[in-house]
């Protein structure tokens, strides 16, 4: 498994700090929490951000849309350095294409998937894309609690990578801290982000150390 802290919790004023403690601590990626205060009710940070933190790092960024107008946007944050972007399916009218754009700006397409979306609506886009993020809480805000009953999502989405999609990757995004993190790998989770775990920690570097071991 792996762990992609969440800077959505990281203190702004130090980003490359951050970025830098988290990465020695062994954090095997970023994720960037992109929100436009439309699709979300919350506004985070854009292409600028994303090009800062790429010169920080070596580290894959993954860049999370909760934004509307994710199509109009995507070249803007592959320019910008993102290796992976993941779109809300709810927000893309043309799921299809945008999964081929983002192939072809040689980005990794995934889709990040709301609690309550019906999962077999999504199994033909499932099958498209490089992976996919089981969202364990509403998107919009860092630090939430967890969702129970997310984990059994998660299962749902390996039977259907099974299926579908054999290297699907699946990412648990929201709520997550080191007692979860058992639970997400037995489920079928590759990956977990984690925001307030990390950064809202008053040891980030230990916080990460804690959740690689358990
Ligand atoms: O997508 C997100 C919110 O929309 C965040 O990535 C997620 O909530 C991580 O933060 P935390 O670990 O604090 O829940």
């Amino acid at each position: 498994m792996r762990l992609t802290p969440s800077l959505l919790s990281a203190d702004f004023t130090r980003l490359a700090e951050e970025v830098r403690t988290v990465e020695e601590a062994g954090a095997h990626g970023l994720h960037l929490d992109v929100m436009d205060g439309h699709y979300v009710p919350n506004l985070t940070f854009g292409p600028i951000v994303v090009a800062a933190v790429r010169r920080c790092t070596d580290l894959p960024l993954d860049a999370h849309l909760m934004i509307g107008n994710a199509p109009e946007h995507i070249r803007a944050y592959a320019e910008a350095g993102a290796d992976a972007i993941a779109v809300h399916p709810e927000a893309v009218p043309h799921l299809h294409k945008t999964i081929a754009d983002l192939r072809a700006l040689a980005v990794r397409p995934g889709l990040a998937i709301n609690p309550l979306s019906p999962l077999a609506s999504l199994e033909e886009a499932l099958a498209a894309v490089d992976y996919a993020i089981v969202m364990s809480v509403n998107p919009g805000w860092g630090g939430q609690r967890f969702i129970e009953g997310s984990m059994d999502r998660v299962r749902q989405v390996r039977k259907i990578a099974e299926r579908t999609n054999p290297s699907l990757e699946i990412v648990i995004d929201g709520g997550i801290n080191a007692s979860r993190i058992a639970a997400a790998r037995d489920a079928g989770a590759d990956v977990v982000v984690a925001g307030s775990a990390v950064f809202g920690a008053a040891d980030p570097a230990a916080a990460v150390r804690e959740m690689l071991a358990a």
